[in-house]
């Protein structure tokens, strides 16, 4: 290990965040952020992780607007109440609830699922968007490296526990859809399958980057395990872009002072920031579409190594293992 080790994913972090901004910035004044116009989507049902502030909130918000029922899915339930009265005043959808759901808990997400599976409900979309950034080094309930167990193997865990419902509910007209929340920063992450849990080097950057792509891994060979049993269930990933939110409250406070005198024009606001989600999550032209990154609602290219399906089989094989669920991979997907 040397002295750069974790100084480096910080200023490949830094680079590829300023790197977005500015493409967000010709983005903004070239073309706008705008949601286009969806149908009504009363009678189906969306979970969302994180749905009680940021990105998450204004994609539980503009989902409830368009009448679905919807699910926020938190670890804080004050917030989680408040956030609901608020969509419900905002939107008159009465079909908004809160339940309790700690990512960085393997029995609260079990529990979290018992409870979900209780109502009965249908499940037409789970947009997994619930996310840390940049935390100095912590664990999870479990032992888990924070970010790697919030932001990757708790939703990895929820999706597999959710899987039987989406496949229950999604139909050849109608697929069910996953959405996972990454981010930009997967571009300059490393997965070190040697150290998940980042023991041996802990840089807060390289660990976010690191939890950002695994979740495109994963939902790349979510989508290729679907489509091999030929379920109606999409995978698909979605980055927000650069958005002004409560993520940033741990990042250095040099980086926070200039966010806070820019981020009027340089920063998404949550609801800007929501926009590739909501279009995910609804969109017509997306139907039966999965293994697709999307940025500013367009299907674009994520990093080679997301790509690499041996990569892909490891990092599903051992977060199996971490979380405690049989790999049916080998079953269905002959290698
Ligand atoms: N803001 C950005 O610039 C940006 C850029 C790229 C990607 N993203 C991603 O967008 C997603 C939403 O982030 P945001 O910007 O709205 O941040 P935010 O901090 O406003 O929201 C994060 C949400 O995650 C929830 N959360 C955190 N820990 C949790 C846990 N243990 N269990 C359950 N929920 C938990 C929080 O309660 C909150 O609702 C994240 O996955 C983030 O990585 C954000």
């Amino acid at each position: 290990m040397s002295l750069l080790s974790p100084i480096l994913p910080a200023l490949k972090v830094y680079y590829l965040a300023v790197t977005v901004i500015l493409s967000q910035l010709y983005q903004r004044y070239r073309y706008g952020f705008s949601l286009p116009a969806f149908s009504s989507q009363h009678g189906n049902v969306a979970i969302v992780t994180g749905g009680l502030c940021g990105i998450g909130f204004s994609t539980a918000k503009h989902l409830a607007k368009l009448g679905m029922h919807v699910i926020i899915a938190g670890n804080k339930e004050r917030e989680g109440q408040e956030a609901v009265k608020q969509i419900k005043e905002e939107t008159l959808n009465s079909k908004v609830e809160f339940l309790f759901c700690d990512l960085a808990s393997m029995k609260s997400i079990r529990q979290f699922v018992k409870e979900f599976k209780k109502k009965n409900y249908p499940l037409h979309v789970l947009i997994n968007n619930a996310g840390i950034m940049m935390i100095p080094q912590r664990k999870t309930t479990d032992g888990f490296e924070e970010q790697f167990g919030v932001n990757y193997l708790g939703h990895f865990l929820l999706t597999n526990l959710l899987l039987d419902i989406l496949k229950q509910t999604g139909s050849s007209s109608h697929n069910a859809r996953i959405l996972t929340v990454s981010s930009g920063t997967h571009y300059v992450g490393e997965l070190n399958m040697d150290d998940l849990q980042s023991r041996h080097c802990y840089s807060p950057c390289g660990a976010y980057a690191q939890s950002k792509l695994a979740l495109v891994l994963f939902s790349y060979q979510l989508q290729r395990l679907l489509a091999a049993e030929g379920s109606h269930v999409t995978a698909n990933v979605v980055d927000p872009g650069v958005v002004n939110t409560d993520l940033y409250k741990h990042v250095f406070w040099l980086t926070k002072l200039v966010k806070s005198l820019t981020s009027w024009l340089l920063f998404k606001t949550p609801d800007e920031g929501a926009i590739t989600s909501i279009y995910a999550a609804v969109a017509p032209e997306l139907e039966g579409v999965g293994g697709c990154y999307l940025y500013h609602e367009k299907i674009i290219k994520s990093s080679n190594v997301t790509y690499d399906e041996d990569l892909q089989r490891k990092l599903w094989a051992e977060s199996c293992k971490m979380v405690g669920i049989h790999n049916v991979i080998n079953k269905v997907i002959s290698t």
